[in-house]
C-alpha cells in the first residue's frame, strides 16, 4: 500500500500564511461556523510498549476487533507502528515505538516520522503506556487548527495531506494538558476504514468463543482529564478559547468530598455536545484523592478514564464479566438506598430489572431529563494506578453519575487504600491551596 504526506502549505511557513480575517481577532470567541465543524471522537491513540498486545487484551476482554496497522514498509512507518481496534463506534489505535529515539541514518527515517517516535518514547519514559492523543473527526481542520495556534495552542503537526487508493484526509495536530495531544481528522472523501497509509484488516474471528457473545459498544461518550491542583481554570479556558468548547452544563454535583478525597470537575464540550472532555481536579481533603493518585504515578496530568457509550449495558457487562473482566463493587447498602430514591423518582420508567443492575452490581442515576446506568473497569489499562474505562448506558439522563459519586469513590478509596496509596495529601501542595 503506498501512502504520500504533504505539506497544505507548500512548505511556505503558517506564519507567513494568508489567515482570514476572523483569526486575528484574540479575545472573540471561536466563529460559529468553525465551531460547528466538529463531528465527534475520531479515535484515540495510546502510547505503549506492544501494540499487539494490547489489541489483544481489547478484542478478548472488551470484544474489538482488529481493522487496521501501520507496518514498516521500504520507506514509510519507520518509527512507529500501530494496532488498529474497533468496536461499534468506538476506534482505539495502539502506538509503539520502534527503537529509541536516536538519529542513525541507518534506519532511514523521515523528520515527520523521527518527531512521532520521540513524542511517543518521551510520553512513554514520562507516563507508561497510556492516552497520547484524543483524535476529532472534524469538517474544518484547517480553520480550528489556525484558530487553536492564533488563541495559544502549541502545534505538533501543522495541516498535513495524507493518502492512499481509498482517498485523503487532512489532519493537524496541537498539543493539550500534560503530554497529550489532539489531531483534527478531516476526511477528503476518504472510503478506507481508519486513515491512509494503513494496511487493512479485517479479523472478525472469535477468540474461542460461541457466536452471540458480541460486548456491543456505540461510541465514546465522554474522555475525563486529570489536571495537578489549580490547572483547572487554565485549562477550561484553552478549550474554550482556543478550541472553541462551551462549559457543559448538568445536574451534577461535582464537588465531592468523600471521607478522604476531594476533587473538581468542569465539562467542557464540542458545539454539538459530541465531544465532552471532563477536567478534574484535586481539591483539600483528608487523604491523597484519587486524582492526586493518578498525578503521581502518571507523572502530571493525562487522560483518566474514557466512558465507552453502550445500548444494552447489561450485554456489555454481562459478557465483558464472563470474558474476565472485573469491575469497581458499591456496598450492598447502596441498593438498599437507591430503591428508596427510585421510589419517589417520577421520570423515564426503567427497562431494566433492579435484580439484575444489582446482580451486575451497575449503577444507577437519575433525575428529571431521564436516567443514566454506568460502571467502572476495576483494572488501569496500564501496569500504574492511572486511566481506566467506564461503561455507561444513557436513558435521557445528560450528567455522569453525581448520584454514585459518592459510593463510587468510597470503592474506588477500598481500592487505593489496597495498593497503600489512601495516604496523606501533599502538605506543599495543600499549603499552596490553603494560601491562595
Ligand atoms: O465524571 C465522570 O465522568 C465520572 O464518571 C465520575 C468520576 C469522576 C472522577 C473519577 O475519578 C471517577 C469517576
Ligand atoms: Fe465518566
Amino acid at each position: 500500500m503506498s501512502s504520500s504526506c504533504l505539506s497544505l502549505n507548500g512548505g511556505r511557513d503558517l506564519e507567513s500564511c494568508e489567515r482570514d480575517a476572523e483569526l486575528r481577532s484574540h479575545n472573540a470567541p471561536m466563529p460559529k461556523h468553525i465551531r460547528d465543524s466538529y463531528l465527534s471522537f475520531f479515535s484515540v491513540r495510546f502510547a505503549c510498549a506492544n501494540p499487539k498486545a494490547l489489541a489483544h487484551y481489547h478484542e478478548s476482554k472488551m470484544g474489538f476487533h482488529t481493522i487496521a496497522r501501520r507496518e514498516m514498509t521500504k520507506d514509510c512507518n519507520r518509527g512507529v507502528c500501530s494496532e488498529v481496534v474497533g468496536n461499534g463506534g468506538v476506534t482505539f489505535e495502539f502506538l509503539g515505538p520502534l527503537m529509541p529515539a536516536v538519529r542513525n541514518d541507518k534506519f532511514s527515517i523521515s523528520g515527520a516520522e523521527f518527531e512521532e517516535l520521540k513524542r511517543v518514547n518521551n510520553f512513554l519514559e514520562k507516563h507508561g503506556e497510556g492516552v497520547i492523543d484524543v483524535m476529532f473527526e472534524v469538517t474544518e481542520c484547517k480553520k480550528i487548527y489556525e484558530w487553536a495556534v492564533s488563541n495559544g495552542a502549541i502545534s505538533i503537526m501543522k495541516p498535513t495531506y495524507s493518502k492512499d487508493s481509498n482517498g485523503a484526509v487532512l489532519m493537524a495536530t496541537i498539543h493539550t494538558y500534560g503530554d497529550v495531544q489532539h489531531t483534527f481528522v478531516q476526511k477528503c472523501e476518504y472510503s478506507g476504514p481508519y486513515l491512509p497509509g494503513y494496511t487493512l484488516l479485517n479479523n472478525k474471528i472469535p477468540l474461542n468463543l460461541d457466536k452471540d457473545h458480541d460486548v456491543p459498544f456505540c461510541e465514546i461518550d465522554h474522555c475525563v482529564g486529570n489536571q495537578d491542583w489549580v490547572q483547572m481554570d487554565s485549562v477550561c479556558n484553552f478549550y474554550h478559547k482556543a478550541l472553541g468548547f462551551h462549559k457543559y452544563i448538568t445536574d451534577d454535583d461535582y464537588n465531592v468530598v468523600t471521607e478522604y478525597s476531594a476533587l473538581e470537575t468542569t465539562v467542557m464540550a464540542s458545539e454539538n455536545d459530541r465531544i465532552k472532555m471532563p477536567i478534574t481536579m484535586p481539591a483539600v481533603g483528608k487523604r491523597m484523592s484519587q486524582v492526586e493518585e493518578y498525578i503521581r504515578y502518571n507523572n502530571g496530568p493525562g487522560v483518566q478514564h474514557i466512558a465507552l457509550r453502550t445500548d444494552s449495558i447489561i450485554k456489555t457487562v454481562t459478557e465483558m464479566r464472563r470474558r474476565g473482566v472485573e469491575f469497581i463493587n458499591v456496598s450492598p447498602e447502596y441498593y438498599v438506598d437507591l430503591k428508596q430514591r427510585l421510589a419517589a423518582y417520577k421520570g423515564t420508567p426503567m427497562k431494566e430489572s433492579l435484580e439484575e443492575l444489582e446482580r451486575l452490581s451497575i449503577l444507577v442515576d437519575f433525575n428529571n431529563d431521564g436516567y443514566l446506568l454506568q460502571l467502572f473497569v476495576k483494572d488501569h489499562i496500564s501496569a500504574r494506578p492511572t486511566a481506566f474505562y467506564e461503561i455507561i448506558q444513557r436513558e435521557g439522563a445528560r450528567g455522569f453519575g453525581g448520584g454514585n459519586f459518592r459510593a463510587l469513590f468510597e470503592s474506588i478509596e477500598r481500592e487505593q487504600e489496597k495498593r497503600g496509596n489512601l495516604r496523606e495529601q501533599s502538605p506543599d501542595k495543600v499549603d499552596d491551596i490553603l494560601l491562595n
